[in-house]
């Protein structure tokens, strides 16, 4: 496959699919950027997120082992480090219980994992599943949602604090610091998605991937929205 046409056919794909699919369209998404949900129901999102946030570590660990060459390795583990933390940074995990705290929920609730959705449990584990099983293009092929969180964390930092003052501003210390993080991460795995991209198949395999990930992350919201 000619590389320079492969690369940009398939982000032109992946950008299409993700106009389709990817949660920023999701239902319980608009509701939030609109200033509807109630203190309950953004809590019922904190807490059943925070059960896919720590398992990104997790599938982050499958994701390594699968890796042979020193130099992905090496890029590959600072994922893990800024979910679960590095010397005098606490990491991603730790931010996200204090975002569940700014909500109003405690921390020993979020950490006892009582409460996540069976939907949301579903939707986690197979996310991690793919990860420890498929091949390394793949897994890494269904990390590229992130290409597109950046600019929905962006969106969501300006709803938050224009419709949800109640909110503590120690609570978007997680969105804020991920922006950039999540910017640098999705065009690292994009390169290595477009090194291991040889074939036809290949580029068949990646945007399977990805769009099996936009389909956890919809399931995810899916589950969240029929919480009552
Ligand atoms: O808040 C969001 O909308 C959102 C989306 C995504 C994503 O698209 O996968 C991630 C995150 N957040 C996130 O915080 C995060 O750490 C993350 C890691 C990954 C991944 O697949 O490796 N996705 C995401």
């Amino acid at each position: 496959m000619n590389t320079a046409l492969a690369e940009g056919t398939l982000e032109q794909r992946l950008h299409e699919l993700a106009a389709e699919r990817y949660h920023h369209r999701h239902p319980f998404n608009l509701r939030m950027h609109d200033g509807l949900l109630t203190p309950a129901q953004l809590r019922c999102w904190v807490l059943n997120r925070f059960h896919y946030q720590r398992h990104i570590p997790i599938k982050d660990a499958h994701i390594l082992a699968k890796l042979q060459d020193p130099a992905h390795r090496r890029g590959w583990i600072r994922r893990i480090h800024d979910h679960d933390g590095t010397g005098a940074d606490p990491g991603g995990l730790e931010r996200w219980l204090r975002l569940g705290e700014a909500v109003g929920l405690h921390r020993a609730e979020l950490l006892s994992g009582e409460g996540v959705l069976p939907g949301v449990r579903f939707a986690v584990g197979a996310y991690v599943s793919f990860c420890r099983d498929k091949s390394p293009l793949e897994a890494v092929a269904s990390s590229l949602t992130e290409l597109f969180a950046p600019d929905l964390m962006v969106t969501r930092i300006a709803a938050w604090e224009r419709h949800y003052p109640w909110i503590e501003p120690e609570g978007l210390r997680y969105f804020q610091g991920r922006v950039g993080q999540g910017r640098r991460d999705s065009r690292e795995a994009v390169d290595l998605v477009h090194l291991w991209t040889e074939t036809e198949d290949d580029h068949r395999r990646a945007v399977a991937a990805f769009t099996f990930k936009c389909d956890v992350l919809w399931s995810l919201l899916d589950a969240v929205d029929h919480a009552r």
